[in-house]
């Protein structure tokens, strides 16, 4: 496979150079334009272009490969009339990296393209879009993420995937998004495996010892975990090295409470273990949200961006309006990130949840917090809510988090036969979200409220929480 680099040069070195105008962006945040191509025989061929860090109305000469083809990826060679929001990304990595596709466009400019698309995939559905809040954006848009996943390349430089391929490893100097300190630490388990001469795993080979490196910071309480993925266990004559890797990190960033060395010999380039070994610390870091005190594993889902998952949560706690005598639903609950504070404020609540850890992880979340009237149930959507609604009764309020994949017209219609008094969805996919909303109409539910959150600066990505009530 050839990486961006070389596809860039063939395309440079190719004598096809077009002027075009940026119409619009597609789903992934890359600029779209339209070239008229004359053929031989004087036809007009139509030929669409992907351009990246691009935006609207742009004016741009970009060098294609294959202009006879029907659509191409460009790439940028001369900005001709650039958008007035248009910004000098403040990343070194920005060109190459596959973390960030908007770090060109001023912060306000983002959030306002947000606010647009959720208004836009609203109306599509035949909602009114006038009740679309403005997206609510971070003050300091930078260092939010409070988890990251690094790679090792083949010649055990750890780094951050090149955009688009995979394969292509750009060694990391720094990593604007990350929390303070994640960079940090990740270079410096970067330097003990270069000291070492250690390999890194080659994805065609499946040679090589380390794969990945995640890092994950609590921004409450301060303590950090780096879960080193290699295809060896940290034993024999890799005692020693991995000893180092301990003494080091002590040394060097005394925050982290959780080192582990975690072992993964299967082909597929998950960060997945068959068997977790703890250098130092314990085998999971604390962390706080809204006063609540949470345990997360190195596969425990947790909001990646904690600043602003608290203004989710307060936000739905303001929509819902939950009141001291309700039954409640928290579907596609996770390990309890909004349970636990609901739970506070309602009778009781019951969580639905198809992984199995991250049901344990909220019973014991709620256990650790005090919280003494939920119950959690591992299963699937769609049998969970019969299961609950048997034991259960009708709910008076249901809140809803899915994946990005959305909940499915079969969980939204068993929501409307359940008919609860209010509904709140939380999205991080207005696409999905406008499709299954549409599914609670004929049950009589009407949009109420719609409130967009980015949880995602410097990407194309937005979550959104809504409130709907029967008519
Ligand atoms: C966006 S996360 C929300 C988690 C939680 N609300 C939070 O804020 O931490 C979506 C959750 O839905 C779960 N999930 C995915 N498919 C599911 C299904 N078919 N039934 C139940 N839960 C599912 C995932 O495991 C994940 O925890």
């Amino acid at each position: 496979m050839t990486s961006i680099k070389e596809r860039e040069d063939k395309i440079l070195s190719s004598p096809q150079s077009l002027t075009v105008e940026i119409e619009h962006l597609d789903g992934k945040g890359n600029g779209q334009a339209v070239y008229w191509r004359e053929t031989e025989d004087g036809r007009r061929k139509k030929l669409k272009l992907t351009v990246p860090q691009t935006l609207p109305g742009e004016q741009v000469k970009v060098k294609v490969a294959n202009p006879e083809r029907k659509r191409q990826k460009a790439v940028l060679e001369q900005l001709l009339k650039a958008h007035p929001e248009r910004v000098s990304p403040e990343c070194p990595h920005f060109e190459k990296c596959g973390g960030c596709v908007w770090q060109h466009w001023d912060y306000t400019g983002q959030l306002t393209e947000k606010t647009n698309h959720v208004k836009k995939v609203l109306e599509e559905q035949g909602f009114d879009s006038t009740i679309v809040r403005e997206t609510i954006g971070m003050e300091h848009p930078w260092n939010y993420r409070n988890k990251m996943e690094f790679t090792f390349s083949s010649d055990g430089s750890l780094g951050l995937h090149e955009q688009g391929n995979f394969r292509k490893i750009i060694p990391l100097e720094t990593c604007l998004i990350a929390g303070e300190l994640m960079a940090d630490a990740a270079m410096e388990v970067g330097r003990w495996s270069k000291d070492h001469r250690l390999t890194g795993y080659n994805k065609d080979t499946h040679d090589g010892l380390l794969r990945h490196l995640m890092v994950r910071k609590s921004f409450t309480t301060g303590e950090m975990m780096l879960a080193l993925f290699a295809t060896e266990p940290p034993t024999d004559e890799l005692e020693t090295i991995a000893k180092d890797l301990m003494e080091r990190i002590e040394r060097t960033f005394p925050q982290v409470k959780s080192l582990l060395w975690l072992v993964n010999k299967e082909v597929a380039d998950r960060v997945q273990s068959s068997d977790t070994y703890v250098l130092s610390g314990r085998d999971f870091i604390y962390d706080e949200m809204l006063g609540f005190r949470y345990r997360l594993w190195f596969d425990t889902f947790f909001q990646t961006n904690p600043t602003q998952a608290e203004k989710l949560v307060e936000l739905a706690l303001e929509m819902a309006q939950p009141q001291k005598d309700e039954k409640m639903i928290d579907l596609f609950c996770g390990v309890g990130t909004f349970s636990l504070p609901f739970a506070n404020r309602v009778e009781k609540l019951a969580g639905i949840e198809i992984v199995e850890t991250s049901i344990e992880s909220a019973k014991r979340n709620a256990e650790d917090n005090g919280v003494g009237n939920t119950a959690f149930l591992a299963k699937d959507a769609r049998r969970g809510i019969d299961e609950i609604a048997e034991k259960f009764g009708k709910p008076d309020l249901l809140l809803l988090d899915p994946p990005r994949s959305g909940a499915g017209g079969k969980v939204m219609r068993k929501i409307g036969r359940l008919n609860p008094e209010r509904i709140v969805y939380v999205s991080c996919n207005p696409d999905t979200l406008a499709l299954d909303l549409k599914e609670l109409v004929p049950f009589g539910y009407e949009v109420k409220a719609v409130q967009p959150v980015d949880l995602f600066p410097h990407t194309v990505h937005v979550e959104t929480v809504c409130l709907l009530t029967r008519k």
